[in-house]
């Protein structure tokens, strides 16, 4: 069944979105306008609109402060900074695999051109570092250190992921590493830096980034089912792209090295130079369900979520707040957006 997005969502977008505007308003006017049309708050044209993606980080560093007793408010700036580099990430994604859509719409840079979208997304990062650093505590210094360090392996993992669209024999271990770089890196990050910056216990802070790691690396494995069965109205993107570009996603690679003969079909489909066809990749599609790459992930997700569960039944924290997280957790592995 897939579950609605959980109303704390909403509140945090409520207290932060100011946070991230006024940041915004501070940069150059070409950065300010390609942000403001990535962050859903423009159309093209400069005319508001509401086409914003999730705010699921948002949500999380919220909660995580609330974890620590943590004043929700002081961690808005903190909250925007990890929202603001995941913006950046998908700004220079979309350049980077040629997509044209993004959140139902045109994509930032077939809008502004590649250039203006690679400066919006640079402007986008040196921001994230100016709202940590505002908060001249010890917990904010740890805090714009935590960031720092995950942003550097969502970066690994993106560069992981554009290698490993040439080879042909990536593991499963690498691609599970891969995508704990790119995607749960950062959702670790969003579920600790609240109680980082409120210096809550290390025992707090250690099972916080626990939980987000798993519950990251669900998000991802959702995501790439979303990417070859996902529909198009529901996600914003179109659909199968992960196949078109040749990516290797964790169910692409659970399928090719499932020891089946649909798995060797789809390695030598695969491997076949030039554009590919609907119906090719309809058929590749097809394959990686029959060799059991389609369970695999569901499967997997399922089973870190259960970690997830785990890591923050470990942590003490106000029964709502937990209650909060493991809504999230749950949007997370059977959104369909
Ligand atoms: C350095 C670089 C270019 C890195 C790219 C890393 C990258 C694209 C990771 C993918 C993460 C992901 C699944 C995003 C969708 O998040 P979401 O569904 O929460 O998005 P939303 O904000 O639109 O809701």
């Amino acid at each position: 069944m897939t579950a609605a997005l959980p109303p704390s969502v909403t509140a945090a977008r409520d207290l932060v979105e100011p946070v991230l505007r006024e940041a915004v308003d501070r940069l150059d006017p070409l950065s300010a306008r390609v942000a403001a049309y990535h962050l859903g708050w423009v159309d093209p044209a400069g005319r508001p609109v509401d086409a914003g993606g999730k705010a699921l980080r948002v949500a999380l560093a919220v909660l995580s402060a609330r974890a620590a007793g943590g004043d929700a408010q002081r961690c808005a700036p903190a909250a925007a900074a990890v929202e603001l580099v995941h913006a950046f990430s998908l700004l220079h994604d979309d350049i980077m695999d040629g997509d044209h859509m993004r959140r139902h719409r045109p994509a930032a840079w077939t809008v502004f051109g590649g250039s203006a979208a690679i400066l919006a997304g640079d402007a986008l990062l040196a921001l994230a570092t100016e709202l940590l650093l505002r908060d001249g505590t010890r917990g904010g210094v740890r805090a714009a250190r935590r960031l720092s360090a995950a942003t550097r392996r969502l970066i690994a993992g993106q560069a992981s992921d554009l290698e490993f669209e040439k080879r042909p024999d990536v593991s499963l271990e690498e691609c599970r590493q891969m995508s704990a770089d790119k995607t749960g890196a950062l959702l670790a990050c969003a579920c600790s830096i609240g109680a980082t910056l409120a210096e809550a216990p290390e025992p707090l802070v250690t099972a916080l980034t626990a939980f987000g790691a798993d519950a990251g690396l669900a998000f991802q494995l959702t995501d790439d089912l979303l990417g070859i069965w996902g529909t198009p109205e529901k996600t914003g993107k179109p659909q199968m792209s992960d196949l078109r570009a040749g990516k290797k996603t964790l169910p692409i690679v659970a399928a090719l090295t499932s020891g089946t003969e649909a798995g060797e079909r789809l390695a030598r489909s695969l491997v076949v130079p030039g554009p590919r066809s609907q119906a090719d990749l309809h058929e590749a599609a097809r394959l990686i369900d029959e060799a059991g790459g389609r369970a695999w992930a569901e499967k997997e997700a399922e089973h870190l979520f259960d970690l997830a569960e785990g890591h923050l039944a470990e942590a003490r924290m106000p029964a709502d707040v937990r209650a909060e997280f493991l809504a999230i957790a749950r949007f997370i592995t059977s959104r369909d957006h």
